[in-house]
C-alpha cells in the first residue's frame, strides 16, 4: 500500500451484508433497499420536539442530539440505511467561516468569497475541528447494529455556490461569473473545497460510516462541457481521496440528466438520479458498472396512497433491469410531508421487491 492510500475500514459483517450495501455493490438483494434524502429532521414531529430552542448548527455539534435525530427515521420508517444528521456547511463553519443556517432560508455566509485574498480563509479541516462528528458516529454505530450509516458532504461546486453567492441562489450568477471570468481563482477555490470535503468524509468513514454521499445539489445549472472542465476535477479529487476505504461512494445532484455519465466517471459507485430521467434511461446514460439511486418525485407524497403506489410501481419497473438499485426520492423529503406516507412507501417497496 502506498503512503497516500487509506486502509479499508472495518465495516462489521452484519452491515456489509445489509441489503443497502449489497445493492451499492450490485449484488443480489433480498429486497430493494430504501432510504430517503433528508429523512432526518424535516417532516417528523419528534424531530421538531428535540430541536425546540436549539439552533440548527448548534444541534449538529451535539452528539446526543445528532444520535437521536439520525435514529428517529430508522425507528419510525424501517428504512434500510441511516443518514448522519448534519448539514453540508458544517465543515465550513468548523474551519471558521462566518456563516449561519437561517430557518426557512438556508445557509447564509456573512462575507462571501469573491477574491484571491478571500481564499486564505479556507484553511484545512482537521479531525479535531469536528471531534463531535467522531463522537456522534461512535454512539450511532453502536445503536444502529446491522443498519448502515451513510456519511455525507457537500460537493465543491455546491459549497462554492453558497460561499460565493453568500446564500441560496436561483441563478448562481456570482459563482458562475467567477468560473467563466477567473478560471484560475475558481479552480483554486474548488481545489481547496475538495481537500476540506475529502477530510470531512474521511473523519466520517474512519468513525464508522459504511457509505458516503456527495451532494452536488445545484450542479445541474451547468452545461456538460463546463462541468467536465471546471467542476469534475475537484469532485473526482474527493472521490479519489476516499477510494481506498472500499466504502460505496454515492454522487447526487438535482437536474443532472445531462451530467449523469460524467458524475459517474468522477468516481462514484452509485449515481443518484432525480425524478426527471427514468431509471432505465439513466442507466443507459451512466453506462455499466454503477448502481443507481432514486427516483420518486417527492411531491407525489402529497397525493393519495394509490397514486403513490402507482408512481412507485413506475420507478420499480424502470429499475427492473438495473445491476443495483437503491430506492430513494428524486430529491429530499419536503418538510410538510406526512410521515405516515413515508412509512407506507418503505413497506410497499419492500413487499413489491421481496425475492
Ligand atoms: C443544499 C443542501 C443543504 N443541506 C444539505 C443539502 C444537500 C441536500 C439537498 O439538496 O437537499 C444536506 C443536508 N441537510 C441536512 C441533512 C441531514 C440528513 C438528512 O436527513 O438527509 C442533509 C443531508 C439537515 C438540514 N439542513 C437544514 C435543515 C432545516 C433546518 C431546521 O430544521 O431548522 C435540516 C434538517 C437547513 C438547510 N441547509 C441547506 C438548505 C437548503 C437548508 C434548508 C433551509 C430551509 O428550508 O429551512 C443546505
Amino acid at each position: 500500500m502506498s503512503a497516500n492510500q487509506t486502509p479499508p475500514t472495518a465495516t462489521p459483517d452484519a452491515v456489509k451484508n445489509s441489503a443497502f450495501l449489497k445493492a451499492c455493490r450490485r449484488e443480489p438483494v433480498p429486497h430493494t433497499p430504501v432510504w430517503f434524502m433528508r429523512q432526518a429532521g424535516r417532516s417528523l414531529p419528534e424531530y421538531r420536539k428535540v430541536r425546540e430552542g436549539v439552533p440548527m448548527l448548534e444541534s449538529c455539534m451535539r452528539p446526543d442530539l445528532v444520535t437521536e435525530i439520525t435514529l428517529q427515521p430508522v425507528r419510525r420508517h424501517n428504512v434500510d440505511a441511516a443518514i448522519y444528521f448534519s448539514d453540508i456547511v458544517v465543515p465550513l463553519k468548523a474551519i471558521g467561516i462566518d456563516l449561519d443556517i437561517k430557518p426557512g432560508v438556508g445557509p447564509v455566509v456573512e462575507n462571501p468569497i469573491r477574491t484571491r485574498a478571500d481564499l486564505a480563509r479556507l484553511r484545512d479541516l482537521t479531525p479535531e475541528d469536528v471531534s463531535y462528528v467522531t463522537e456522534a458516529i461512535g454512539l450511532l454505530t453502536r445503536e444502529l447494529g446491522a443498519t448502515p450509516l451513510i456519511g455525507f458532504a457537500g460537493a465543491p461546486f455546491t459549497l462554492a455556490s453558497y460561499l460565493v453567492e453568500g446564500g441560496p441562489s436561483r441563478t448562481y450568477e456570482n459563482a458562475k461569473a467567477m468560473m467563466y471570468g477567473d478560471p484560475e481563482l475558481w479552480a483554486d477555490l474548488l481545489d481547496r473545497l475538495a481537500d476540506i470535503t475529502a477530510a470531512f468524509l474521511k473523519v466520517q468513514i474512519e468513525a464508522g460510516a459504511a457509505a458516503v454521499q456527495l451532494f452536488d445539489s445545484w450542479v445541474g445549472s451547468l452545461a456538460p462541457a463546463d462541468y467536465e472542465r471546471s467542476v469534475m476535477p475537484a469532485s473526482a479529487k474527493v472521490f479519489e481521496a476516499v477510494a481506498g476505504y472500499g466504502v460505496p461512494r454515492i454522487h447526487f445532484g438535482v437536474g443532472t440528466g445531462e451530467l449523469l455519465r460524467l458524475m459517474g466517471e468522477a468516481g462514484a459507485d452509485v449515481v443518484g438520479v432525480d425524478w426527471r430521467v427514468p431509471l432505465d434511461e439513466a442507466a443507459r446514460r451512466v453506462g455499466p458498472g454503477k448502481a443507481l439511486q432514486g427516483n420518486l418525485d417527492p411531491t407525489i407524497l402529497f397525493t393519495t396512497p394509490e397514486a403513490v403506489e402507482a408512481k412507485t410501481r413506475e420507478v420499480l419497473d424502470a429499475a427492473a433491469g438495473l445491476e443495483g438499485h437503491v430506492f430513494n426520492l428524486g430529491h429530499g423529503v419536503m418538510p410538510s410531508t406526512d410521515p405516515d406516507a413515508l412509512t407506507r412507501l418503505v413497506e410497499y417497496v419492500h413487499t413489491q421487491t421481496a425475492r
